[in-house]
């Protein structure tokens, strides 16, 4: 790959401070993420692949500083993300987007499909109220669903139906870069099959990139290589 990469990792590090003991009186430290390195360009899909524990979550949760960082760097756009406090990252939020494993847990199950994928819309300023149900039908035809899902709640889809739309609204405001942390494991093998094709067609049709744990994709491009 020719050019600078759209994100730089070098010598990621996350330890967490836990307690032990019955009545957390010990003090200890999990090495999570040990100098984890590489580097993803646009349109490169990154898998980590690991067995359980290894650490490919919380390297996922790291470069989204969604946790601290213990050591290390994450450069996005010149930017070393491991550095910036929570404002600071805020700007950038919009542009990294996360699809976690359980889509049921992650949809707030009052608030119907189209509420779901409006919030960060407006939030982010990507929407205003005239235009937003045009977004949100685009939106959903984007991950294959009708537009008369925008009224549904989360219960009333299925699994595989739920997954779509928190793709949609991981799409939602444009993103550069989508962490994907085993999106499709909580799904049927033939759902997951729909799901990953569905990534990849997204992947290729949008100008974007992605990142996943144990898959990294990044958002518009075509060629792709494994980690380990
Ligand atoms: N918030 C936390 N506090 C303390 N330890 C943690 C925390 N999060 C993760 N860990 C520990 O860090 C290590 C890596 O966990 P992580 O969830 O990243 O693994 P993983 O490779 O994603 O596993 P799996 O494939 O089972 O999901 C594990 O030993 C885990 O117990």
């Amino acid at each position: 790959m020719t050019g600078d990469p759209l994100l730089r990792i070098s010598g990621l590090t996350k330890h967490f401070n836990v307690r032990l003991g019955a009545f957390g009186e010990r003090k200890a430290t999990v090495h999570a993420l040990d100098g984890l390195d590489f580097d993803i360009h646009e349109g490169e899909t990154l898998s980590l692949v690991g067995e359980s524990g290894c650490g490919k979550s919380t390297a996922g949760n790291t470069i989204l500083r969604l946790h601290s960082v213990t050591a290390g760097s994450v450069i996005y756009k010149g930017i070393d993300l491991a550095r910036l406090d929570e404002a600071a990252m805020r700007p950038l939020r919009s542009e990294l987007q996360v699809v976690f494993q359980d889509p049921y847990s992650t949809l707030n199950p009052r608030m119907t499909i189209g509420e779901e994928i409006v919030a960060p819309m407006l939030h982010h300023g990507r929407a205003t109220r005239k235009d937003v149900l045009e977004k949100v039908a685009a939106l959903l035809a984007d991950v294959g669903l009708p537009a008369r899902f925008a009224s549904r709640y989360p219960h009333e889809l299925s699994g595989g139906q739920r997954q779509r739309v928190v793709i949609a609204r991981a799409l939602a405001c444009g993103p550069r870069f989508v962490v994907c942390d085993e999106a499709i494991s909580a799904l049927d093998v033939s759902i997951q099959a729909q799901i990953i094709n569905l990534l990849q067609d997204l992947q290729e049709n949008t100008a974007s990139p992605t990142c996943s744990s144990p898959m990294i994709l990044p958002w518009c491009g075509t060629s792709r290589r494994g980690w380990r």
